[in-house]
């Protein structure tokens, strides 16, 4: 079939798409051109309405007929060149409708057909997006990222991001048709990572709905949002869900007095909202109306507790302080490194969450089915007595002095870890563990993971000063560091270059550091990457499971 633009706008839109055969797919439309991310593709008036709702098939069929029948000749022969994907269930009026309905908006309660807009096709990573424009009265589609000539256009026809399985079952049932697009056709080692991204994303999505309607912990609910989106930027998705959840970050920040990051916020939404529907959208125009007065949303006043002014928002921040303040993330940046004391994100055996119980101090769940981790935690014991049987089996004693056992069930059955390291005194790391009752009624901690654990060539409260020290010396609070060789703060101290975390005002510094405050043996200990990633990575935010490096202890 060549270009068309019949029911459409007469703009410039045949030089932007042509309607044509796509393998497996019936028609759909293809770029005929380079469009770039936020063009206008396509904005078109409905054929007729379709009521989303009625589920009675005869009266819908009735009203459908009764539509057809006042279109002109030339619209009617378009409306049954449609495609039909229900030919053997529905009469052919319904079954067009049904097939080539889009939404007048989400959850609308009415839908349309269109000439062209109903022939896109879709993809699980859509390229286009379709809005309802109340303003215009008609649909449009943009690009929400470039388009390459030759490139089909397509549109996503799901409501939630689901897993590929999830989303496969879904098309089937509501659209008939087997999706082979390249999310649904990653190679199964990348698959497995995209579903599990898809998961989280959607059931950050559940929690933050839930945290929106709740004042209880709007801290937790915009790092969920912040969350959502890196994930959704990892997936490469820049659809409605972007400028969705920006909405949902704004609304948390004015319901909370915060109109400074809200304005923020809503600047994000409004720009988003302009590539994804055009500067003309009514969503579009609410953000920037937002963004320029965020005190005309309802919310605002509900709470003082993040009180700002406009006006406080940090313009002198580099990219990623900046975001740091957004997010209200700031915290990390003035003690940027773990404190191993903390009982959060290393707690004592007795805070372990069970292997067959769920702790919310470590897990939660969106549906009340599924958990998830929602932080990050490490044991950290040291080991006391090492015993070689059918498996290698530690006693270990941790912050709080009690002794525990760890059992190994790895693969290698404890052989993996470097044996010089599997001795009394030193202090073993296990990420994510849990407390496991065994048949002999001890409890303990089953080892199975091998990339889990890792051996420390230091007692633990060695261990722990050292990471006192960290806290004292590597923090850095507003640029400004304290010299570990005379105690002084100050912003232009320079980096011990082997270890990177220490700073000194001078040679001189460096030298009373490295020998007389015990810089030479634990710059050694912090050169390992695995005990530096312990003290810099983000304790508080799950994305993945953290490993250990280094296979070998
Ligand atoms: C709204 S129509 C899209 C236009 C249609 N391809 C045509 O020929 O007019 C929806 C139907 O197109 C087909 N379709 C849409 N996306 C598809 C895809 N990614 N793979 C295969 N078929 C698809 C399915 O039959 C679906 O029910």
């Amino acid at each position: 079939m060549s270009a068309t633009t019949q029911g459409s706008d007469p703009q410039d839109q045949a030089r932007l798409y042509t309607i044509q055969e796509i393998p497996n797919k019936g028609h759909g439309l293809v770029a005929s051109t380079a469009i770039a991310k936020g063009t206008h593709i396509l904005c078109e008036s409905p054929l007729f309405r379709v009521s989303r709702r009625d589920n009675n098939k005869k009266r819908l069929s009735d009203s459908i007929s009764k539509k057809i029948a006042a279109l002109s000749k030339e619209h009617q022969q378009a409306f049954y060149s449609l495609h039909n994907s229900y030919e053997d269930e529905l009469s052919p009026e319904l079954g067009i409708a049904r097939t080539n309905v889009l939404p007048l908006g989400s959850n609308a309660a009415e839908g349309a057909i269109f000439l062209d807009a109903s022939r896109i096709n879709h993809s699980c990573n859509n390229n286009a997006q379709n809005t309802w424009n109340e303003n215009l009265q008609k649909i449009t589609i943009h690009a929400i990222r470039d388009i390459a000539k030759g490139e089909e256009i397509t549109i996503i026809y799901l409501a939630a991001r689901r897993n590929r399985s999830a989303r496969l079952r879904e098309l089937q049932t509501s659209f008939r048709f087997t999706c082979s697009c390249d999310l649904c056709s990653l190679p199964p080692d990348q698959r497995k990572i995209s579903d599990e991204r898809c998961d989280e994303i959607q059931r950050l999505d559940d929690l933050i709905g839930c945290g929106m309607g709740s004042s209880s912990s709007p801290l937790q609910t915009l790092h969920h949002v912040h969350k959502l989106l890196n994930l959704l930027d990892s997936e490469g998705f820049a659809d409605a869900g972007v400028p969705r959840a920006y909405y949902d970050a704004f609304q948390i920040a004015i319901m909370h007095g915060d109109k400074a990051r809200a304005t923020v916020f809503a600047e994000r939404a409004a720009s988003g909202r302009a590539i994804l529907e055009g500067k003309d959208s009514s969503t579009t125009r609410k953000m920037e109306t937002y963004a320029r007065n965020p005190t005309q949303h309802a919310t605002y006043g509900h709470s003082n507790k993040w009180q700002t002014e406009q006006d406080t928002i940090p313009r002198d921040l580099d990219r990623a302080a900046f975001e740091r303040w957004l997010w209200k993330k700031e915290t990390a940046a003035v003690s940027q490194n773990a404190d191993f004391r903390s009982e959060v994100a290393f707690p004592s055996f007795k805070d372990l969450p069970g292997e067959n119980d769920v702790s919310l101090a470590y897990y939660d769940s969106g549906d009340g089915f599924t958990y998830h981790p929602h932080r990050h935690w490490c044991f950290l014991a040291e080991i006391v007595d090492v015993q070689r049987l059918i498996r290698l089996q530690l006693t270990v004693k941790d912050k709080n002095g009690r002794e525990v056992p760890i059992f190994f069930y790895t693969d290698g059955r404890g052989s993996e870890l470097d044996p010089s390291r599997i001795r009394p005194g030193f202090t073993v790391a296990v990420l994510y563990a849990e407390q496991h009752g065994f048949l002999d009624f001890s409890v303990g901690i089953r080892h199975e993971n091998p990339t889990s654990m890792k051996i420390f060539p230091l007692p633990l409260d060695k261990l722990l000063l050292l990471s006192d020290k960290v806290q004292q010396y590597a923090a850095e609070a507003e640029g400004v560091r304290t010299c570990q060789g005379c105690d002084q703060k100050a912003a232009s101290l320079q980096k011990c270059a082997r270890c990177g975390l220490f700073w000194y005002c001078n040679r001189d510094c460096q030298v009373a550091g490295w020998n007389q405050k015990g810089h030479k043996a634990d710059c050694k200990l912090l050169k390992d990457p695995d005990l530096r990633k312990l003290f810099l990575m983000n304790w508080d935010v799950f994305e993945n499971h953290h490993s250990f490096e280094e296979s070998k202890n």
